[in-house]
């Protein structure tokens, strides 16, 4: 083995904030609640960090990553320590630091102190389900050292003994993700000159309190960048910090590959690279050579976001490969891909809750920090971890070879279709003729998204349920009760095509995962999602089928309901269901996504056989899951319309297919949607009215469409007069007899009485907009 070996050092570069038991959770909601004081958050939360230092040492990690804990987010902490607040938030924050702060994360209303702030603005990490905090620079943006935690954190897992890494969100990143402030004309890397003092200062009390490493996050440098901006702007940043006596960088991006920013970033002047082996290893070659031999590499070999049992033959492969092609000067590290917040925090609380050989098949963030230390031991000698690779390699080879997993007639059904299923019978123009002779809608047709109110007698309902305290047949009479009331209220406030009101359902990927096989359920797979809200993925191990029906039965009992107007079947599409999932690794996600395809398509046929008339496949995350890489965007919206198309297609000139998105600005992806080839779109607008039209006028759109009226996220009830003007607005893009009337998104979230304000609104603007049509 070659001598650099001798000097590996094992970490991780981040682990998940909120405990086993969401401890953290507990802690910063019980804070919120006011039922503990700010220095019992404080405690707590320290409590937490040395008892995650403490099992990353018990593993054997020869270092472990401080900072990476957080509160709420990790970029508004980076914001919040340079002094980025913006000014709504600023008297605030000069009576109360961490009151500001929350209120920065979650917005705050508190008459008795005259505040009602809202919150900055949430958005996707990265291709992750995480979600961060947007910073807003100014233009007269001012940066000072602002909190300590980098520092603090650091010190107080020095104090304890460990050996400790301290993690930094870097300034290039930093900006980039952040928005210009309201007013402010600058862009927010513009100010960058200003910024790297602050960083300095941080940086240089760091080595003070006998920092030897930083891990500097850039994960900017997993986008397509341009060069003439990026290279000098990171250069300027990490030349100055070179500055520093005694303190080393690890520069770390992943998500991607390095790509084209790989030669410049790997000659910066920093100490050493991380590389995403397990996203960026096609990069490896290219990246291997162009890493300057002084410098250390750190190869993230086990993947920090996904749940699988890694490969340790495979990725010792690997490993030894990076050693190699190093020299002895400069040892090499062995990482996770990326920080392991996206991994739930440990298998055990799933011990006697999955059955043992799926147990076999996983590993949550505690488990792969084990295997980080096996591949590490593996790589300086075999011998001494042979048996925990047999283990492993064991394990692997059961996952490889599982009936569960494999089922051929899914296979083969997947590979014997033709160009057939990927196309309606005719048409949207020849549909458009049938559909209406047959729904007989009128003119701006109104509905809404598919969800109503999930009330508490709603969830206590179904908890209920699950522990066995209602039989099925009463928890059935009970959602039969919710939907005729459901059904009966829309039809009398003048909707004209109804839902069902999906009570049975606590979460719209959850439910089919639940009906459909090829998934599993963990009792404690929580991730965090943003703040303290954490989501429980369900893993999709094995090709996905559908035994039975699944909603057919609710569908055809809500269309009994109303005799003379149509109800919407209600369906999850593919691309959501794999997105909001943890995904098996060993076939593409587009095939995966077409097994999904498959159930669905079986169920939209069943759905149209039973008499329903129009139907819904909802996909809110098509956006979500575009590569990060311009050049991948092609292949990716290519396989996730076919799917969609596939899912749908099945069905008579006369059934009217929907499909839902929210969560995102589409402006990007307008040209898939088309491809989608639905009769009705019912898409999130409210919140970027503008973006919306702009994407309409620039690409038209031929089919149905109903851009949402009023933003459903917020408890106030929109007026019909605001209505009306979004309304008349949008009537200058679409064509009248193809736009709806509906909101932005289901209403699951809301309370009835707003709900029914909101809607009986929403009726009237349909109704003048159809009054003024006739005049
Ligand atoms: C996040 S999109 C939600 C769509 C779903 N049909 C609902 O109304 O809740
Ligand atoms: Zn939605």
């Amino acid at each position: 083995m070659s001598s650099s070996a001798s000097s590996l050092k094992s970490t991780i570069l981040g682990f998940p904030r909120m405990g086993s038991d969401r401890q953290l959770k507990k802690l910063v909601e019980g804070f919120w609640a006011g039922k503990i004081t700010e220095d019992e958050l404080a405690d707590g939360s320290k409590k937490l960090r040395a008892e995650h230092w403490e099992l990353q040492k018990s593993y054997g990690l020869t270092e472990v990553p401080t900072g990476d804990f957080s509160y709420y987010d990790h970029v508004l902490d980076a914001a919040y320590a340079v002094g980025i607040v913006p000014e709504r938030y600023q008297a605030l924050d000069k009576k109360n630091g961490l009151q500001a702060y929350f209120a920065m994360a979650r917005g705050l209303q508190d008459k008795s102190i005259g505040v009602d702030v809202p919150s900055l603005e949430m958005k996707k990490w990265f291709d992750t389900n995480y979600h961060f905090m947007v910073p807003e620079i100014a233009d007269n943006q001012q940066f000072s050292l602002h909190s300590t935690k980098t520092i603090d954190e650091f010190k107080e897992a020095k104090a304890l003994g460990f050996s400790a890494r301290p993690v930094v969100l870097g300034p290039v990143t930093l900006l980039t993700l952040s928005k210009p402030a309201k007013d402010s004309s600058s862009k927010p890397l513009d100010h960058l000159s200003r910024l790297i003092p602050v960083y300095f200062e941080v940086l240089s009390q760091l080595a003070a309190a006998g920092a030897e490493w930083v891990q500097i996050d850039e994960p900017v440098l997993a986008l397509d960048l341009d060069a003439s901006v990026f290279k000098p702007a990171f250069e300027q940043a990490y030349g100055e910090f070179a500055k520093i006596e005694g303190l080393k960088y690890l520069l770390t991006s992943y998500f991607d590959r390095l790509g084209d920013n790989l030669g410049w970033a790997a000659a910066l002047p920093v100490d050493g690279i991380h590389l995403d082996l397990v996203r960026g290893g096609s990069d490896i070659d290219a990246a291997l050579k162009l890493v300057p031999a002084d410098k250390i590499v750190s190869a993230g070999l086990i993947n920090g976001r996904n749940i699988w049992k890694a490969n340790l033959d495979k990725q010792l492969a690997v490993l030894n490969k990076v050693i190699s092609a190093r020299s002895s000067a400069a040892p090499v590290w062995i990482s996770s891909s990326c920080s392991l917040l996206h991994s739930p925090h440990s298998l055990k609380p799933e011990v006697g809750h999955l059955d043992e050989e799926t147990l076999g098949w996983l590993s949550f963030a505690e488990e792969k920090i084990e295997e980080v230390v096996i591949l590490a031991a593996a790589a300086i000698d075999r011998s001494k971890v042979e048996q925990q690779l047999k283990d492993n390699a064991a394990k692997v080879l059961s996952r490889q070879e599982s009936e569960r997993i494999t089922r051929p007639a899914v296979q083969q059904r997947l590979s014997a279709l033709d160009k057939a299923f990927y196309s309606r019978q005719a048409p949207f123009a020849e549909r458009q003729h049938v559909q209406r002779a047959s729904l007989k809608l009128p003119l701006f047709p109104t509905t809404t998204i598919g969800s109503f109110p999930q009330t508490a007698e709603v969830r206590k309902a179904r908890a209920q349920f699950r522990k066995g305290a209602l039989s099925a047949s009463q928890y059935k009479e009970f959602l039969d009760v919710e939907t005729r009331k459901c059904i009966e209220w829309q039809d009398e406030a003048g909707l004209d095509v109804l839902v069902h009101g999906e009570f049975e359902r606590t979460d719209m990927v959850e439910f089919f995962g639940e009906n459909l096989e090829g998934f599993v359920f963990t009792k404690k797979g929580w991730v965090q999602s943003y703040g303290s809200r954490c989501v429980k993925p369900p893993v999709i191990f094995g090709d996905v089928s559908r035994p039975k029906p699944m909603t057919v039965d609710v569908a055809r009992f809500a269309q009994s309901c109303s005799p003379n107007k149509p109800v919407k079947g209600m369906l999850t599409g593919p691309v959501t269901i794999l997105q909001w999932s943890f995904v098996r690794d060993d076939q593409p996600r587009s095939k995966t996504a077409g097994q999904i395809a498959l159930a669905i398509r079986d169920e939209v046929v069943d759905l149209e056989a039973a008499g329903i008339k129009v139907i819904q496949v909802d996909e809110p995350a098509i956006r979500e899951g575009l590569p990060l890489r311009k050049a991948d965007y092609d292949a990716y919206l290519k396989w996730s319309v076919d799917v969609f198309r596939l899912a749908t297609t099945g069905v008579k000139n006369e059934t009217q297919i929907h499909s839902h998105f929210c969560y995102s600005d589409f402006n990007e992806i307008f040209t898939a949607i088309k491809g989608l080839d639905a009769d009705v779109i019912t898409i999130e607008n409210s919140k970027s009215d503008l973006k919306l039209l702009g994407a309409l006028e620039v690409h038209g759109y031929a089919a149905e469409i109903g851009p949402g009226l009023y933003d459903i996220h917020s408890p106030r009830v929109p007026s019909v007069e605001e209505m009306k003007a979004r309304f008349a607005a949008l009537q200058k893009y679409v064509p009248a007899e193809n736009l709806w009337a509906n909101p932005d998104c289901g209403l699951k979230t809301r309370g009835w009485a707003e709900v029914k304000e909101a809607l009986v609104n929403l009726v009237a603007v349909a109704r003048d907009a159809r009054s003024k049509q006739h005049a």
